[in-house]
């Protein structure tokens, strides 16, 4: 369904300076995949999302998107593809309905046919209360859900979903995904959907794939589970008397699957935390070897990974700190020819740009 090699872009910002946004991303989704492109702000996320759908062309590399190469079939591209950019739909004044009738039409529907397209995606996303007030009336999550509609009115069977729920309430969030996945799955073929998000449990929860993307490149492609198997591992939390922190923490690294062992003291505790492939079974162990050197364990927690413990596992920083900036990604020279690339946003579409987010 999407095939990259070697995608890079490179943003012009002056005559010395250039970003390099994305830095040579290979990929491949199946059709019927649903896969979360996750990292921190500056990653280069939205920049390979819009390399995708057409909005700005690769520097070099390249990409192929529902059987066609987005350079030479931008078009078709467009047309086999639903795209729910950051900045949402446009026509604030229109009616709701209206609106998806209008999006449908400029995907090349009739009208008919968009007007009942539009009608199925109202029930569906539950707007129907909604369809017959002005789009600028909506709620964030009502807005949000009509943004998704335009996404799917013309039954695209690739879906990209730039950060769909950022800026809703937990409960709006969940609502949205319960009609992504609903809609998902009553689609005749099962829907490619491929999303990014700053929600850490969103993608955990909802993926089947998750991609980390790091400074414009992919740092890791897995199951949420297998990523946090393999690169975090769980992290068992033990707490004992200062004097015994040493001890404690000598056996833990010992411990079989222990990958990191990190020792803190405060006045009157020390606290051993391990990362541990397997938290739950390497604990009795852990346990009988401490009551074996005469070590006491006031308190033993076991957490299971998050996909932040696997960004910071890969890249000895949080996902939830601040990322790294453009600034860190620029370089004098080897600019390409052509100046700065600025979004040229298709007909149909409702990408623009907004104002990044921090994580949430
Ligand atoms: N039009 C542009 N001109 C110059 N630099 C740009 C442009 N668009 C993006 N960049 C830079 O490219 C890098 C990647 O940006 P991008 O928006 O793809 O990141 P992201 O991972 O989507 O981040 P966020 O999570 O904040 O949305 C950033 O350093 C950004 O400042």
């Amino acid at each position: 369904m999407i095939r990259t090699q070697a995608l890079t872009k490179d943003f012009v910002v002056s005559r010395t300076r250039t970003v390099h946004a994305v830095r040579g991303i290979s990929l491949d989704v199946e059709p019927g995949e649903l896969v979360a492109v996750l990292g921190p702000n500056g990653a280069g996320k939205t920049t390979t999302l819009r390399m995708l759908t057409t909005l700005i062309p690769p520097t070099s590399g390249t990409a192929e998107v529902a059987g066609y190469d987005v350079v030479a079939h931008p078009d078709r591209v467009r047309a086999a593809i639903g795209y729910v950019g950051q900045g949402g739909a446009g026509g604030a004044a229109q009616l709701v309905r209206d609106e998806l009738t209008a999006q449908g039409e400029i995907y090349g529907l009739d009208r008919r046919t968009a007007r009942r397209r539009g009608d199925e995606l109202v029930e569906a996303l539950d707007l129907t209360e909604q369809a017959d007030r002005k789009v600028e009336s909506l709620s964030g999550g009502q807005k949000r859900r009509l943004d998704v509609a335009v996404g799917l009115v013309h039954e695209p069977s690739l879906l990209f979903l730039d950060e769909p729920s950022t800026g809703l309430d937990p409960h709006n969030r969940a609502n949205l995904w319960e009609h992504i996945l609903r809609m998902r799955t009553a689609a005749a073929e099962p829907m490619t959907i491929v999303l990014t998000t700053h929600y850490l449990d969103e993608a955990d929860t909802f993926a089947e794939r998750v991609i980390v993307v790091d400074n414009g490149q992919v740092i890791a492609d897995d199951t949420a589970d297998a990523l946090k198997a393999e690169l975090a591992g769980d992290l068992v939390t033990l707490r004992v008397a200062p004097e015994h922190a040493a001890g404690l923490a000598a056996i833990a690294e010992h411990a079989p699957g222990a990958h990191s062992v990190h020792v803190t003291t405060d006045r009157t505790e020390s606290t051993v935390q391990i990362r541990i492939a397997d938290g739950p079974g390497a604990t009795p162990g852990l346990l009988r070897a401490a009551d074996a050197a005469g070590l006491l364990v006031h308190r033993l927690d076991v957490a299971r990974p998050t996909l932040d413990d696997v960004f910071l596992g890969l890249t000895g920083r949080s996902l939830r700190e601040n990322a790294v900036d453009a600034v860190d990604a620029v370089d004098a020279g080897g600019s390409p020819p052509g100046g700065a690339e600025r979004t040229a946003v298709p007909a149909g579409s409702s990408a623009n740009s907004s104002p990044k987010e921090v994580l949430a």
